[in-house]
């Protein structure tokens, strides 16, 4: 790399940022925890499944679609109808409105069963979200690393996202930066993350 390159990078590795607010102490840890037992126990938890060329594979993660009736959303070429929402979700949707002031109508709710579960890099860009969504993310239970790292730069930012943090992804976020949640090493216990969305209604 040449030292003009070198440089570029340096200086953007200070001014590239996502359009993120972070608030690690969203709930408190007792909420945080009571939430958890709760969603554990009433969300239709599914084994869901994604194409790859050697045949389906399962995720490594439980996941459940909620929302309104009409927030149907385009995934892995599936038609996804949401089911309904269950109480504490619910809760947390309205909270989460009231924090961010955004309206949501559908959420995404991953069960990380241990430190081998994980998701991979990607972006929610999908039509139905539009170009510049907001995305409000709710993790409960065990910590779990976050890496977002910006397209063209490769600029990493790392989040560990504790139990009762909200995460809120806004603005080109899902267009200039890609998001993971990586495995984890050694004892790691259960995290459940919700991420609400606004899907154009259909
Ligand atoms: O578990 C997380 O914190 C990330 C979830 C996520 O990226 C998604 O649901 O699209
Ligand atoms: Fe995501």
């Amino acid at each position: 790399m040449s030292d003009a390159n070198q440089l570029d990078l340096w200086a953007s590795a200070d001014v590239v940022q996502p359009e993120v607010d972070w608030y690690p102490h969203w709930l408190e840890s007792a909420a945080a925890a009571t939430s958890l037992a709760r969603l554990i126990d009433e969300v239709g938890w599914k084994q869901d499944t994604i194409g790859t060329p050697g045949g389906p594979k399962p995720l490594p993660r439980l996941t459940a679609w909620q929302g309104d009736a009409g927030a149907i959303y385009v995934y892995s070429g599936i038609l996804n109808v949401p089911s309904e929402w269950t109480p504490t979700v619910l809760e947390l949707k309205t909270a989460v409105e009231a924090t961010t002031g955004a309206r949501f109508n559908s959420v995404l709710l991953n069960r990380y069963r241990s430190g081998d579960d994980s998701m991979g890099w990607h972006a929610d860009r999908e039509r139905e979200l539009g170009p510049e969504p907001i995305i409000a993310s709710v993790s409960l239970g065990a910590t779990r690393r976050f890496d977002l790292r910006h397209n063209e730069s490769g600029v990493m930012r790392r989040f560990e996202l504790t139990s009762g943090s909200l995460l809120v992804m806004r603005g080109r976020t899902q267009a200039l930066w890609r998001h993971r949640v990586p495995k984890a090493v050694g004892l790691v216990g259960e995290r459940i993350n919700l991420t609400f969305r606004f899907v154009t209604p259909r």
